[in-house]
């Protein structure tokens, strides 16, 4: 995982708007729908209630017409004398004065045989020219009139509202089955009859057929109880012929029908159709009539009846095309295009918060990556590596799977920060960063954790131990290959720890620890190795941690002490001066040597008081010592970092009372390394106040002869390594005698440690050394063991 980021995915961004967008759709129409369905009722009830109104309004003008029909009965009826042909106009023009719809009246008198020739001539005499009594034959357009023939009775057409020109005078009804059929049926039940009935000849106005309604007049006083009296007592018929249109309009114009409701009346239902003319309503208000009751029937329709007689129209009523009756759905509508809106603004919005949400979650996921990312070398950094340290290790369990951690710190990056500066070790660190990078598979997480320190995390290996090492030899190898820094060739390399999980632990504490820890042995072991944590390394921890918790102790008791070792002229073997050595009295483990606490007194910050108690202590002491004799305190590389270092020394010179000329400070090559101007500046001061400066160790660092000719020193003590190899390494020999050599040029003093025999003593003496120190003339030992008197000198001497 070099390349860590991936970005989400992208999809489901509109997601939201678009199943917003969905849901307002559909709950636009279902309500569109449901608000449609509740107009309907609505409509649907006020149409019923306005059709309801609407039939039976028309059902009382219509009785109202009828009711002028009775009247005329009622007139035959109630007359004394014949009603003349003349009062019968009269009374008929006056009763359908103003009722539009009645074509004409007709009063048609019960005949017999015996009494036609007299009727015949009564209407001749009233003018009407060539009266007979006549039967109507043929059908359509061959329809014609013929003399009656001889009948029991006849039903003539005697009286009319007609032009007494008309050919229907005469006409006998029996004749035309329908019409007599009409005719009894009033008779036998005392009951206005009607029918539809086209008339002769061609109605003004139209095609469409007229009702005629029939009503039977009795003789005056006689009894209409039974059938047969009212066949026996029957007198004739008045008989009226309605326009069923004109009349209907006309009821409706008069009582300001609502133009809401189209009325479309049909003739009664017969049981069969049998023509399509039967099918069209025999009277519309509609702008366009319906063609057929079907035409109806599929619409908002309300159904009735209007009775004229005895006989029931069927009314069917529908609302007007375009009137406040037909639903138009506006609310429906309304509510439609009220949700699509309400749905495209709610979908905008929710689509634009999304981009927002989009580019908010990818600034905040840059902020995070930026959060995450080591800016010098593009890496993830400590924060990203040990979140995914954490996740790793949540998933340990889960997935039954090892992995490693690897810590790696540079082994000499100081060295090309401190001597080629910052920017060459930037660019050092980049370049490193990439040689990693080249040593990884994709699935490896390599971070930088600050400074020279690396850290990858190797998962999914068959064996994770050989996995990692064959990982941690190969970085090892590509590490210390020479890196060109502009203007410059560098070598450096890399110490490197390794844990694996789970065997080492299982949460990123212990795992970085043990890493650590590994890592540090690396470091000790003499850099550019790795090394794999083991449970040793923890008990080294504790016992060093135990030690350092101890070590606070015994500065706060005092529970230090110096041991003095002499150090001789080579020339005449006369003791020139003690070398103060610390030691530790610890109260159960007895006396510590100095190799085992001061480099831990130097990491734990500890060695600065320590340091000074040394110093203090052996100037005191050395005060005490005849006024020829030097003491030698070692300084570490952590006290020389001290800003306060050249009071610490003076203020233990003045307190002691000790010449500055008698102290002699040790340093090692390490100090030398950094702060170069800072320490020639403190040296420079030391010396000025007389204090020596000795180089210890000389030939197991850097050994760069340089250093003796820019600080500087009165003697250079040479490491008792090289003494060790004198008698048999000829190589040493040469060395010291170059050493020995330099010096002199450079007027400094030659010091050898470690000497313990007399060979090696007689060596040195040869090579031209000038101080030796060592076994061979006193181990380190306390002052109150040391004699100060003639016979420590003689031995010495002896040896000399
Ligand atoms: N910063 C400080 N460092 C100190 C102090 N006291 C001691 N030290 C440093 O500790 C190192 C170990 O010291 P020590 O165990 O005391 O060993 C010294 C001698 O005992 C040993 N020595 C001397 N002669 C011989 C010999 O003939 N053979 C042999 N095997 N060892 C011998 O050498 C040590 C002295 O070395 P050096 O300092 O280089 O003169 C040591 O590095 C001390 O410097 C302290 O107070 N502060």
């Amino acid at each position: 995982m070099i390349g860590r980021w991936r970005p989400a995915p992208l999809s489901g961004l509109y997601r939201p708007a678009f199943v917003a967008a969905c849901l307002g759709l559909v709950f636009s129409l279902v309500g569109a729908a449901a608000v449609g369905r509740w107009e309907d009722r609505v409509n649907k009830v006020e149409f019923d209630n306005a059709a309801e109104t609407e039939s039976i309004v028309m059902q009382n003008g219509m009785n109202e017409y009828i009711s002028r029909l009775l009247a005329l009965r009622t007139l035959f009826e109630s007359a004394n004398e014949e009603i003349t042909r003349s009062e019968f106009e009269t009374f008929s023009g006056r009763l359908f004065e103003h009722h539009p719809g009645m074509l004409r009246i007709a009063w048609l008198p019960r005949i017999n045989r015996k009494e036609r020739a007299e009727y015949e001539a009564a209407a001749i005499a009233d003018g009407v020219s060539g009266y007979r009594i006549k039967s109507l034959q043929g059908q359509g357009q061959d329809q014609g009139f013929a003399t009656a023939p001889q009948s029991d009775e006849y039903f003539p057409i005697f009286y009319s509202t007609q032009p007494k020109t008309s050919v229907v005078y005469g006409m006998d009804y029996a004749t035309v089955p329908e019409r007599r059929a009409a005719l009894e049926r009033a008779r036998d039940n005392d009951r206005i009859a009607s029918l539809r009935a086209e008339l002769y000849g061609p109605k003004e106005g139209g095609q469409l057929p007229n009702v005629l309604v029939v009503v039977p007049v009795y003789a005056k006083g006689t009894s209409r109880e039974t059938v047969a009296d009212r066949r026996r007592n029957l007198a004739g018929f008045v008989v009226g012929v309605f326009d069923l249109p004109l009349l209907l309009q006309s009821i409706r114009t008069t009582t300001a029908a609502s133009p809401a409701i189209s009325v479309n009346v049909y003739p009664p239902f017969s049981g069969r159709i049998v023509s399509l003319a039967q099918s069209m309503p025999d009277f519309s208000s509609a702008t366009a009539a319906p063609q057929s009751m079907g035409d109806v029937a599929r619409g908002v329709h309300w159904s009735g009846n209007l009775r004229i007689g005895d006989t029931d129209w069927q009314v069917h009523a529908i609302p007007t095309i375009g009137g406040p009756l037909e639903t138009a759905y506006d609310r429906a509508l309304t509510v439609l295009i009220v949700g699509m809106l309400l749905t495209l603004s709610l979908a905008t919005y929710l689509m634009l918060a999304s981009r927002n949400s989009r580019r908010l979650s990818l600034a905040n996921r840059r902020v995070l990556e930026l959060a995450q990312t080591d800016i010098l070398t593009g890496l993830p950094n400590r924060a990203f590596f040990l979140a995914r340290l954490d996740e790793i290790n949540s998933q340990l369990e889960e997935s039954g799977l090892t992995f490693s951690i690897l810590m790696l710190d540079l082994d000499r990056f100081k060295n090309v920060n401190d001597s080629l500066g910052h920017g060459a070790g930037d660019v050092l660190l980049r370049q490193v960063a990439q040689r990693l990078k080249s040593a990884l598979r994709e699935s490896d997480v390599l971070a930088r954790l600050g400074g020279d320190e690396f850290a990858i995390i190797q998962e999914g290996c068959e064996d994770q131990r050989v996995c990692s090492t064959e990982l941690a030899a190969r970085i090892a190898k590509l590490v210390a290959e020479p890196f060109l820094l502009p203007g410059h060739r560098v070598e450096i390399g890399t110490s490197i720890g390794i844990a694996i999980a789970p065997d080492h632990g299982n949460n990123q504490e212990q795992l970085l620890k043990k890493a650590d820890l590994a890592l540090y042995r690396s470091k000790s072991a003499g850099r550019n190795c790795f090394t794999i944590y083991d449970e040793a390394m923890s008990a080294e921890l504790e016992a060093r941690n135990t030690l350092e918790g101890d070590l606070r102790d015994a500065i706060a008791r005092c529970q230090f002490e110096l041991h003095y070792q002499p150090f001789v002229d080579v020339t005449d073997g006369g003791r020139r001066g003690f070398e103060a050595l610390v030691r530790w009295r610890h109260p159960s483990r007895g006396l510590i040597p100095p190799d085992q606490f001061i480099p831990l007194a130097e990491e734990a910050g500890l060695i600065v008081p320590l340091g000074e108690w040394v110093l203090r202590r052996a100037c005191a002491d050395a005060a005490t010592w005849p006024a020829d004799l030097m003491v030698a305190v070692n300084l570490s590389p952590i006290q020389f970092k001290e800003a306060e270092l050249f009071e610490v020394i003076s203020a233990a010179l003045r307190d002691s009372g000790l010449p500055p000329e008698r102290l002699e400070i040790e340093i090692t090559e390490s100090v030398l390394l950094e702060r170069g101007v800072e320490n020639l500046a403190f040296m420079e001061r030391l010396k000025s106040i007389g204090v020596e400066l000795a180089l210890d160790d000389f030939g197991t660092g850097y050994s760069s002869l340089s250093y003796l000719t820019a600080f500087p020193f009165d003697k250079i003590k040479i490491d008792k390594s090289f003494i060790r190899n004198l008698t048999h390494q000829p190589r040493s020999s040469a060395i010291i005698s170059s050493i020995v050599t330099l010096a002199r040029g450079l007027d400094m003093a030659v010091t050898a440690e470690g000497v313990e025999t007399r060979e090696e003593f007689e060596r040195l003496a040869a090579l031209g050394v000038n101080f030796a120190q060592g076994y061979l003339f006193g181990r380190p030992q306390p002052v109150d063991r040391i004699e100060f008197g003639a016979s420590v000198q003689s031995s010495q001497r002896d040896a000399a």
